[in-house]
């Protein structure tokens, strides 16, 4: 076994959390290793999991425009369209992040170790690579970044060819007439758009009474009825009983009695950490049922100089989050224990659906539960120039805002550019004092014709509310 001393900080996992913290250490000047099982860098995001699902719905998302667009309409069948095609140019985006990602390492100074990181002692870390090869790492801190995978309960049959997750979606070799997605999550709802938009017929099946609950009522309402009306069933209040896969397709029971069948099974129900065989025991520590592990005000975990960031510490579980944490991890290693770490708060909500969602601040539900005394602008996309220039005429923008002090409490958007735009708003609500607030959005002359203009619009809509 090689032995490598001397490291102030060996990071176990190069998604957006390990490839994060890195850059930041190595800009502070520590000597930074990072540990990555897979054969390239950039983590699951990367390789199965944003990255992927949204090039595939950006490809959907073209061909859903190309057939509403009256000059283009019927050229081009969405059937004909083959998955294994689709999956084919996402791999293009997958390498280019690769290739991207890799040169931060080089240029940075920062040494990679392919191979399995386990922790063997305090401050050490053995690497195992797929040739028998070891090294031992000795490091002053160690950065467990090892991510998420899907989750597996023990009564389905993941190893059958026509069961998947949505890792194994991406090696299905042809393009199923018709599939049930169970779980309807963020990951289920997302890829019932994208096989909808493909003219694949979608069973989706919602352990919960509402699709995606946790969004403003409105925005969930519209989600329901837009996948309703690309064809997609929904199943609201259901759990499974039992899968039966074969080789003619798939049967779902569910425990209400209903029986599905289709050619292919989607398993979209949770995430489970990665923390397990990587050497908790060694140093004192547990996951939580969830493969989860709790961190501090630092992200240090309950054993001193380990660090945890990004999706094995749980909420909010989101590439763009995981970045942060990263760098705000690597940046309290750097300062030394008595300095406080930044904390990851107010993350905007993305949700790759078609039509795409974003959100940020707080919901109408909440504010009423609060007793705050809040009004509603809004702006519907199908008055706005740009909505009609570009045919994107489905969407709102809702602001949420203090009625008294006119103070921005929460944004709320769904159609064309939904997840760009929310940034507009959310830097005013990141304003302190009476910065933040809702004049700003009729005192500012943005571009025209622009979707930033539903703010304007949507502010003047609430502002007349609270005159009348
Ligand atoms: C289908 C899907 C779509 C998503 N879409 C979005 C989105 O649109 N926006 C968004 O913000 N988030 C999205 N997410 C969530 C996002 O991908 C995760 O939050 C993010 O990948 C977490 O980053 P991470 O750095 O914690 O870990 P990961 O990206 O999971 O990477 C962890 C890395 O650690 C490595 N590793 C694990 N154990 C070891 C070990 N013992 N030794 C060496 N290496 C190890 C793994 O090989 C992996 O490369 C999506 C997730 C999925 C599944
Ligand atoms: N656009 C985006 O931001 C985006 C897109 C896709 C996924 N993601 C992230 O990926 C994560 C997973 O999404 P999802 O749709 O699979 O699931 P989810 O987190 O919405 O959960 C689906 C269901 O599975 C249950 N569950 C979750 N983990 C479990 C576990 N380990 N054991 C048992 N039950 C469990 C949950 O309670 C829930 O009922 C989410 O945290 C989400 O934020 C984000």
């Amino acid at each position: 076994m090689d032995i490598s001393a001397g490291w102030d900080l060996v990071v176990i996992g190069s998604g957006p959390a390990g490839e994060a913290a890195a850059m930041q250490a190595a800009k502070e000047d520590l000597r930074v290793a990072i540990v990555e099982d897979q054969p390239a860098v950039g983590g699951n995001c990367t390789h199965w999991g944003t990255i992927p699902s949204k090039a595939l719905r950006h490809q959907v998302r073209q061909l859903v425009r190309t057939q509403r667009n009256p000059l283009l309409r019927g050229i081009l069948n969405p059937r004909e369209i083959r998955w294994q095609d689709m999956i084919a140019r996402t791999r293009e985006v997958i390498d280019s992040q690769v290739h991207v990602r890799s040169g931060f390492y080089v240029r940075n100074r920062v040494k990679v170790f392919r191979g399995r990181g386990t922790i063997t002692a305090p401050g050490e870390v053995r690497v195992d690579d797929a040739n028998g090869r070891q090294w031992l790492l000795r490091s002053r801190n160690i950065l467990l970044a090892t991510g998420s995978r899907p989750y597996h309960p023990e009564d389905v049959d993941f190893d059958h060819p026509r069961v998947y997750d949505s890792d194994t979606i991406l090696d299905m070799d042809h393009t199923p007439r018709h599939i049930i997605i169970y779980g309807a999550g963020v990951i289920g709802s997302e890829y019932a758009c994208i096989f909808t938009g493909l003219g694949v017929r979608v069973d989706l099946v919602n352990s919960r009474e509402h699709l995606l609950d946790f969004l403003d009522t409105e925005i969930s309402d519209a989600l329901s009825y837009h996948l309703r009306d690309q064809g997609c069933t929904i199943r609201q209040g259901e759990h499974y009983q039992r899968v039966v896969a074969d080789d003619e397709g798939v049967t779902l029971e569910l425990q209400s009695g209903k029986v599905l069948r289709a050619d292919a099974l989607l398993w979209c129900n949770g995430r489970s950490g990665n923390t397990q065989g990587i050497g908790l025991e060694n140093i004192g520590l547990e996951a939580n049922s969830r493969g989860q592990l709790a961190v501090d005000q630092r992200y240090q975990t309950e054993a001193e100089g380990v660090y945890a960031v990004g999706d094995v510490v749980g909420w909010p579980s989101l590439a763009s989050a995981s970045y942060d944490q990263g760098r705000f991890c690597a940046e309290a290693i750097a300062a030394g224990p008595d300095q406080p770490a930044r904390r990851v708060t107010d993350v905007p909500t993305g949700i790759y659906t078609i039509p795409g969602i974003s959100c940020v601040g707080r919901t109408e539900h909440e504010l009423t539960e609060a007793r705050v005394p809040y009004e509603v602008g809004q702006a519907f996309f199908k008055n706005l120039a740009r909505a009609q220039i570009t045919g994107e005429q489905v969407g709102m923008l809702k602001i949420l805002f203090h009625r008294e002090t006119l103070e921005v409490l929460g944004i709320h958007c769904f159609g064309y550019q939904a997840m760009e735009i929310i940034h507009v708003g959310q830097a005013i609500m990141r304003q302190p004092g009476e910065l933040n607030t809702l004049r700003y959005f009729i005192d500012t002359t943005f571009n025209y014709p622009t979707m930033a203009e539903a703010y304007r619009v949507a502010a003047i809509n609430g502002l007349n509310r609270i005159r009348r």
